[in-house]
């Protein structure tokens, strides 16, 4: 897999200054374009192949069950996830607690924002380096490989829980959307919220206390991903989300009625369906440093379509910044080694936006740079 590693050959302002100005994704154009720029065209080996992919039978957690305390829907739910997370990392949740107005408000209220003029939405531009803000498909950060998309991205403090820090994305746009900043805050609420339910489920499953993990993310200092992938004239050519194993430590996935997530398990890219009831989570690579590599953060994709927009609300959870990771003791011994270096999500994050773009090697190239810093000094 080519690396845009910025490390190797670190643009030029005046590269980076180039693309910026030469290259904008104005989604509402593109999406009648029939002649696909360059940029988005992606190398034969990863381009989605024409036929649809077959459909992943994903784990499903009743996470209600398991929240009953029932000892038979405990013991069900940790063998649930235990095999889930072993094998490809991803699980469903269904009975999640979550109302499925504000849901539906938040997948509602995309369409209010990314089908603004490209001058609003750019009020809130994501700047080079930083992971909030609007970005459309990332021109002027990468100078290939451009994943057909736009994206709002913002930080959700579980501290705080204020929602003016979600509100500043949304009032840069328009006093008007002041109401949107409550409402993703109130769902950035209740994803950290079910995040540490599945936090705990994840300790029992490993063995390790209930209350570990759910302590560990209590205060947590997470992001919040809109994903808007427009139509496509040539989707066979491109891709909405390049491969990618999140460095994330859990994510929370909402897909609306349109298919595109892909998932790579026994050599195969693999769909999950759309379910509008249900969470499709799955591990990062934060969270498989936790583990101690027993569970895996797996490659995954999405990919895009001629007829309709696609939408998903991606929330990453993560630990406070500068909290050390690393796997608890349990998970370690003479036969289970310390499979990666102690890091703080910060410097993992810091690594994703300046460094190195994530992808399938994203964790094992961060820890061979962790391990290259150390011995330098
Ligand atoms: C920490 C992060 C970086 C990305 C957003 C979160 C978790 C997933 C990462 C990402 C989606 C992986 C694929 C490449 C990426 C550039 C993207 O397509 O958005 C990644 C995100 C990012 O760097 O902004
Ligand atoms: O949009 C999707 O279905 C997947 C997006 C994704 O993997 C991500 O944003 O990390
Ligand atoms: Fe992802």
């Amino acid at each position: 897999m080519a690396i845009d590693c910025i490390i190797n050959n670190p643009p030029t302002m005046s590269s980076l200054k180039e693309q910026q100005t030469s290259l904008v994704f104005d989604a509402l154009v593109l999406q009648h374009e029939t002649n696909m720029p360059q940029q988005f065209i992606w190398p034969d080996h990863e381009k989605p192949n024409s036929q649809k992919s077959k459909e992943l039978d994903v784990p499903t957690l009743d996470l209600g069950g398991f929240l009953s305390g029932h000892s038979g829907a405990v013991k069900e739910a940790s063998n649930l996830v235990r095999e889930a997370c072993v094998n490809h990392g991803f699980f469903l949740v269904v009975n999640h607690g979550v109302d499925a107005s504000l849901i539906s408000d938040a997948q509602r209220y995309m369409d209010l924002f990314f089908e603004l003029p490209l001058s609003k939405k750019q009020r809130a531009q994501r700047k080079v380096g930083e992971s909030c803000g609007y970005a459309s498909s990332f021109t002027g950060r990468f100078s290939s490989k451009l994943p057909w998309k736009e994206t709002l991205s913002f930080h959700f403090s579980a501290e705080e829980n204020s929602y003016n820090i979600v509100e500043e994305y949304f009032k840069k746009t328009s006093e008007e959307f002041v109401q949107l900043g409550k409402v993703y805050q109130d769902y950035c609420h209740a994803m950290s919220k079910l995040s540490l339910g599945i936090m705990e489920l994840l300790g029992i499953s490993l063995g390790v206390s209930r209350t570990h993990f759910k302590e560990f993310f209590k205060d947590n200092n997470s992001i919040m991903r809109l994903n808007y992938y427009p139509p496509c004239q040539k989707p066979d050519l491109t891709l909405g989300t390049g491969p990618h194993c999140d460095p994330t430590s859990l994510t929370i996935l909402h897909q609306d009625k349109v298919s595109g997530l892909e998932v790579f398990v026994e050599n195969e890219w693999r769909s999950i369906t759309p379910n509008s009831n249900a969470f499709v989570v799955n591990i990062g690579d934060t969270f498989m440093a936790l583990s101690n590599g027993r569970y895996k953060s797996c490659l995954h994709r999405a990919v895009v379509n001629n007829k309709s927009p696609r939408k998903s609300l991606a929330f990453f959870l993560c630990p406070k910044r500068d909290k050390v990771v690393s796997a608890p003791d349990e998970l370690v011994d003479e036969n289970n080694p310390r499979v990666y270096p102690d890091f703080t999500w910060s410097t993992f994050l810091e690594f994703t936006q300046k460094h190195y773009r994530a992808d399938m090697n994203t964790l094992q190239a961060f820890s061979n740079w962790v391990q290259e810093k150390a011995s330098r000094t």
